[in-house]
């Protein structure tokens, strides 16, 4: 599996972390940065991130701000991403049976190292379960009913 890893500023250090632990996780990983610790912006990141899961270069994406709740937003922008803000480990195997969630968001301000990692292992190696989630995923990408729902 290739995972694609993105984060602003604030989650720089976890980014790492993670990196230097996904390849024993049996995952190729591409860093799409940023490199340093210079404030930067979590929309640009979110969207590299969501690019990359768009154009088939990564099946999955972890996406880190502080609280993990912008890049969320950014990442689930582009209709191609299905991102899961997620804290405990629960919450990231739900998002894979139930939402077939392909990009975890965490925030690096309010979950350590060790609760991140059991987050990303849930997520990578939790499946999808299909039947009626995937009405309801397939769902997610309409853009008819997303502008015109049907009426209650
Ligand atoms: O997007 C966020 C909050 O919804 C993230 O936590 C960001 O990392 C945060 O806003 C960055 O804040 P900073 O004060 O510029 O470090």
């Amino acid at each position: 599996m290739r995972v694609a890893i993105a984060s602003d500023h604030a989650a720089i250090a976890l980014k790492a972390a993670l990196v230097a632990w996904l390849p024993a996780q049996d995952v190729s990983v591409e860093d799409l940065g940023p490199f340093d610790t210079s404030s930067v912006d979590y929309p640009d990141y979110g969207y590299r991130l969501a690019r990359a899961i768009a154009e088939g270069r990564a099946d999955r994406g972890i996406a880190l701000c502080g609280s993990g709740i912008g890049i969320s937003i950014a990442v689930n922008r582009n209709p191609a991403a299905r991102c899961a803000l997620v804290s405990e480990p629960l919450s990231a195997a739900l998002a894979r049976q139930h939402n077939d969630a392909n990009v975890i968001a965490l925030g690096a301000r309010l979950i350590g190292e060790e609760m991140a990692k059991a987050c990303v292992a849930a997520f990578l190696n939790t499946p999808f379960e299909g039947d009626r989630h995937a009405r309801r995923v397939a769902m997610l990408a309409s853009p008819e009913l997303v502008s015109q729902p049907p009426e209650a």
